[in-house]
């Protein structure tokens, strides 16, 4: 593994193996559970309302800038834009009251992330990660200066327990909660299910898994979107009958109706999933439909492949069919698990609900909102780098409807 993708993980629940990592999901799980979502519902909807609140602004300034005459739409590219929103749900979901200091530790974060990615197709020869090049001493610089700030978060919360009631309903909050020692201990501060370092790395594990990949899905699906209009069309109407109109912010359970605007995700998923491959390691020798692996051999499942092959999904595999999951996911293919793009088994994502009420929220209040056209600026170049992104971002036009 590249060590600067390594140094962003640590040792959160992505990295771990075994024991290690069964105590990391047990104490990271509560967290991810459907009532804890729906409560962080508000808060997605709360950010993205202040992106739909720039568009409308940047609409208005067109349209009087041009005495009425403009041309009503504004130009703008949304993969960007998208990249910003997810951290910024992110950062108020992982650490709501301590938001602002939340939202530093991820800029560091997201410095090294772009670190890791420049590195990424270099020749991983491991005494090099010692040299002192530009690179390694700023990444050293920033890895210091995240956990300082997210130990100097993790503390303020401990020791203000007593007085604000409880460690606080956000994801740092709740793994504080699951941490906690039992009552007879009270006062003791130990964590005994998570050390102070493991709570540090699941922090930064939240945000490298959750802000990328989900950012990557509002991007695709919008571009979805743009190129198909008949299901604009539809989703739109949907979401006008279960959320209302563009004054009214969707509830948890109006997203919950929203069977259309899931099966579009689905679809988008399928075809532009974010990430496009996983690996396992087989942990004893097998036998795979007459292939014999060996202990120890790592096995790549190429997730967009499967997505795309006739034999799995049917002789329309290839082209975009949301109708394919009207009953169901495990309905949509000739094998019940095809979807892969959150895993699958014990080790799947954590946060595919937290992803897909994220996602169904902004295009919910998109819909509301704007009709979307594809800019001519567009270049079609998806590119796969840890995860799938229009190489050229995504010129989207935005009109007022
Ligand atoms: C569209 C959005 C997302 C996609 C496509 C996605 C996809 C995936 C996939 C494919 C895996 C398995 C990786 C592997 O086995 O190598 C995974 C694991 C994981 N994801 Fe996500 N993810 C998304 C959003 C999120 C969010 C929002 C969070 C957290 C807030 C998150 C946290 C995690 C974690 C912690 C794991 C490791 C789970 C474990 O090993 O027990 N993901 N994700």
């Amino acid at each position: 593994m590249n060590p600067h993708i390594s140094r962003l993980l640590g040792k959160g629940l992505v990295l771990t193996d075994g024991d290690d990592w069964k105590r990391h999901r047990k104490v990271v799980h509560p967290a991810f559970n459907m009532d804890k979502l729906k409560l962080m519902t508000a808060t997605m909807s709360d950010c993205a309302r202040s992106m739909i609140s720039e568009w409308d602004a940047q609409l208005q300034k067109e349209e009087s800038g041009r005495d009425g005459h403009g041309h009503g739409h504004v130009e703008v590219e949304l993969s960007s834009r998208f990249e910003e929103l997810t951290a910024d749900v992110i950062s108020h979901t992982a650490f709501g009251s301590s938001y602002s200091e939340g939202k530093r530790v991820f800029l560091a974060q997201r410095e090294l992330q772009h670190i890791a990615f420049s590195t990424i197709f270099n020749v991983q020869i491991p005494a090099l990660k010692y040299l002192p090049t530009k690179k390694n001493v700023r990444t050293r610089k920033l890895d210091r200066q995240v956990r300082a700030m997210l130990m100097g978060i993790i503390e303020a919360r401990l020791a203000s327990k007593d007085t604000a009631g409880g460690y606080g309903n956000d994801l740092l909050g709740l793994m504080l909660e699951a941490c906690a020692p039992p009552p007879e201990h009270h006062g003791e501060m130990a964590l005994t299910t998570l050390s102070m370092d493991e709570i540090v790395d699941e922090c930064k594990t939240f945000f490298f898994a959750g802000h990328d990949t989900t950012s990557h899905l509002l991007t695709w699906a919008t571009f979805l979107l743009s190129t198909h209009p008949e299901w604009q069309h539809r989703l739109r109407d949907e979401v006008r009958r279960e959320c209302g109109d563009d004054d009214e912010v969707p509830t948890g359970d109006a997203l919950n109706r929203l069977k259309l605007v899931n099966m579009f995700l689905l679809e988008t998923l399928r075809l532009y999933g974010p990430v496009s491959l996983i690996q396992r390691k087989a942990g004893s020798d097998l036998d795979l439909g007459g292939i014999r692996v060996p202990e120890g051999a790592i096995l790549t499942i190429p997730i967009a492949t499967i997505h795309r092959d006739k034999e799995v999904w049917g002789e329309d595999a290839g082209e975009f069919r949301p109708e394919r999951f009207e009953n169901g996911v495990t309905r949509a293919a000739k094998h019940p698990n095809a979807l892969l793009s959150f895993s699958s088994g014990p080790r799947s994502c954590i946060g595919q609900n937290f992803a897909m009420i994220e996602a169904k929220a902004v295009v919910a209040m998109i819909l509301q909102r704007f009709a979307l056209e594809l800019s001519p600026k567009y270049v079609h170049a998806p590119m796969d780098l840890i995860t799938l992104r229009p190489r050229h971002g995504l010129p989207m036009l935005l009109k007022r409807l």
